[in-house]
C-alpha cells in the first residue's frame, strides 16, 4: 500500500520551490485544442497525475501532445483532423476534463463529453456551463451518460452566471473566442487561473478583455494560432506550504510565490500572529509559538479559497481559543476533519461550519485521504502530531502535489513515502517491464 509516514514535532526551515498551477494548466491544455495553425508551447508545467490525464483526454481527440518532463514543457499540435468525443474513461478520472466542451464546440461545432458527476467534496453540477453554450446557440442533448452539444455556428451572447463558477467561466470564455460576434459574461469567476487562461487565449489571437473583473467580454475571431506561455505559480501549493510553516513554528521562504494571489490566506495568517514577509524572491512565513484562533469563510476569489480550507482547519485546530470554518463553496468538504478525529481532533460540525476548540494535542494514527486537499491536510496534521501518522490514498495527493514529501523533508520534516508495489500486481508488472 502506498503511504506517507510522518513523525511530528519538527520545525520547518529553509526554502521551498513551488510548481506551475494545476488549476491553470488544465484549462490551458483544453484551450490548446483551439488553434488551427501552429503549435502551443507551455512551460512551467507541473508533473501531476491530473496533467497526464488531461494529456490523454486531448490525445484521444487526435491532438498531438509531447510532455518533456525534464523541461516541464508541453508542446501541443491541434492542427490535424480532430475527433469530438471525450470518453467516460478519462472524464471519470478527472472532472476538470469537462473544460474541453467549450473548445471542441467552438472548433468542430460538435462535442460529446461524458458527464462528469460529483466527487467526494460535493455534487458539482455543470448547469451553468450548459446554459452558456445554449445561449451561444448550441443544442444540448443528454444521453447514455454523455452530453452531446452541436451547433451550426456559435454566436455571441450576453450571459449572466448565477454563481461565479470557475469551470463555467472558462468553458464559456473558450467557446466564445471563435463565436460570431461579441459575448459578454457577467458575474464571472475572478481567480488568477482565469486571468492566466485569458492571457494565453489572447496570445493565440483571441480578443478577451476584463479577466480578473466581474465581467468578461470576448469578441469572436475566425481562427486562432499556437502560442507560447509560462503557467502561473500554484497559489494553492504555495498556501499549503505557508500553512505548514505557520503550524510548525517554522521559518520558510516559499520561492516565487505571489503574495497578491494569496491575500485572503495572508490576512488570516496575520490575524493568527503568523509573521509574513513579502520578499523579492517569494513569501517568508514565520510561525509563532502560540497561534491565535480565527474564523474563516470560504468564498469565490478574492475570498478565502475552498482549496485551502482543509489545510487551514488543521491550523485552526492548533490555535488557542475557538475557531470557526464555514465552507460555502462545496457542500461536503469536511471529510478530512472526520478522519482527524482518529488523531484526537476536537471539533463539532454545525451546518456548513466546523467549530474548533484549540489548541488540540493531535496524536499520530493511520488516516485515509478522501480527496486532494484532504490528503495534504492530513500530512500537515502529521507534522504537529505526537508520534507517527500514516496517510493512505495517495492517488489523491498525486493529482495536485509534486514531490510533496520530498519538499517537506527538504525543510526538515521527518517524513517518508512508501510506494509498496507488492500488493498491486499490475503496478509491479508495469515497473518490471520498464
Ligand atoms: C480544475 C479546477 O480549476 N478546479 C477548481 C475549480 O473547480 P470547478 O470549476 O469545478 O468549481 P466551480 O467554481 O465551478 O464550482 C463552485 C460551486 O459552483 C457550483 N456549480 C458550478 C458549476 C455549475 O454549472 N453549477 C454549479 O452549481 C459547484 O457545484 C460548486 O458548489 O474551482 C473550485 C472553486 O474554487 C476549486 O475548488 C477547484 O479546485
Ligand atoms: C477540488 C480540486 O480540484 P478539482 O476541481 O479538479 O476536483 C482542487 O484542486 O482542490
Amino acid at each position: 500500500m502506498k503511504k506517507i509516514i510522518v513523525r511530528g514535532g519538527h520545525k520547518l526551515q529553509g526554502n521551498v520551490e513551488i510548481e506551475g498551477a494545476k488549476n491553470a494548466v488544465l484549462p490551458i491544455l483544453a484551450a490548446s485544442i483551439l488553434p488551427s495553425r501552429g503549435k502551443t508551447v507551455l512551460t512551467n508545467v507541473p508533473i501531476l497525475s491530473d496533467v497526464y490525464t488531461m494529456n490523454n483526454v486531448i490525445r484521444f481527440l487526435n491532438v498531438d501532445v509531447d510532455f518533456n518532463e525534464s523541461n516541464k514543457q508541453i508542446t501541443v499540435d491541434a492542427t490535424g483532423n480532430l475527433s469530438y468525443e471525450a470518453p467516460f474513461k478519462y472524464v471519470s478520472q478527472m472532472r476538470a476534463s469537462i473544460v474541453v466542451l467549450g473548445p471542441l464546440l467552438a472548433r468542430l461545432k460538435h462535442a460529446k463529453v461524458a458527464m462528469p458527476g460529483g466527487c467526494a467534496i460535493g455534487t458539482r453540477p455543470i448547469d451553468l456551463h450548459l446554459k452558456g453554450m445554449e445561449a451561444m446557440g448550441a443544442k444540448i442533448e443528454k444521453h447514455d451518460g454523455y452530453i452531446e452539444a452541436t451547433t451550426s455556428g456559435l454566436v455571441g451572447a450576453n450571459i449572466y452566471l448565477d454563481f461565479p463558477s470557475v469551470g463555467a467561466t472558462q468553458n464559456i470564455m473558450m467557446a466564445a473566442t471563435l463565436a460570431q460576434g461579441t459575448t459578454v459574461i457577467e458575474n464571472v469567476a475572478r481567480e488568477p487561473e482565469i486571468v492566466d487562461l485569458a492571457n494565453v487565449l489572447n496570445q493565440m489571437g483571441a480578443k478577451v478583455t476584463g479577466a480578473g473583473t466581474e465581467t468578461i467580454r470576448i469578441v469572436g475571431v475566425p481562427s486562432l494560432h499556437g502560442a507560447e506561455h509560462a503557467i502561473i505559480q500554484d497559489r494553492i501549493e504555495a498556501g499549503t506550504f505557508m500553512v505548514a510553516a505557520a503550524l510548525t513554528q517554522g521559518n520558510v521562504l516559499i520561492k516565487d510565490a505571489i503574495a497578491e494571489h494569496n491575500k485572503p490566506l495572508i490576512s488570516k495568517l496575520e490575524e493568527m500572529d503568523v509573521v509574513i514577509q513579502d520578499e523579492e524572491d517569494g513569501i517568508r512565513v514565520i510561525g509563532p509559538k502560540v497561534l491565535q484562533a480565527t474564523s474563516v469563510k470560504t468564498m469565490p476569489h478574492p475570498g478565502f479559497p475552498t482549496d485551502l480550507q482543509p489545510q487551514m482547519t488543521v491550523l485552526q485546530l492548533m490555535a488557542d481559543g475557538t475557531s470557526v470554518m464555514t465552507e460555502t463553496v462545496f457542500e461536503n468538504r469536511f471529510m478530512h476533519l472526520e478522519e482527524l478525529r482518529r488523531m484526537n481532533a476536537n471539533f463539532k460540525i454545525e451546518g456548513d461550519s466546523a467549530i474548533m476548540e484549540g489548541p488540540n494535542q493531535l496524536t499520530g494514527a493511520e488516516v485515509a485521504a478522501s480527496d486532494l486537499r484532504a490528503a495534504a491536510a492530513l500530512v500537515l496534521a502529521g507534522l504537529v502530531a505526537k508520534n507517527i501518522t500514516q496517510v493512505t490514498n495517495l492517488k489523491y495527493l498525486d493529482r495536485g502535489y509534486y514531490q510533496f514529501n520530498e519538499k517537506l523533508a527538504g525543510l526538515g520534516a521527518s517524513i517518508k513515502r512508501i510506494d509498496d508495489l507488492s500488493d498491486n500486481p499490475l503496478e509491479l508488472k508495469k515497473k518490471t517491464e520498464n
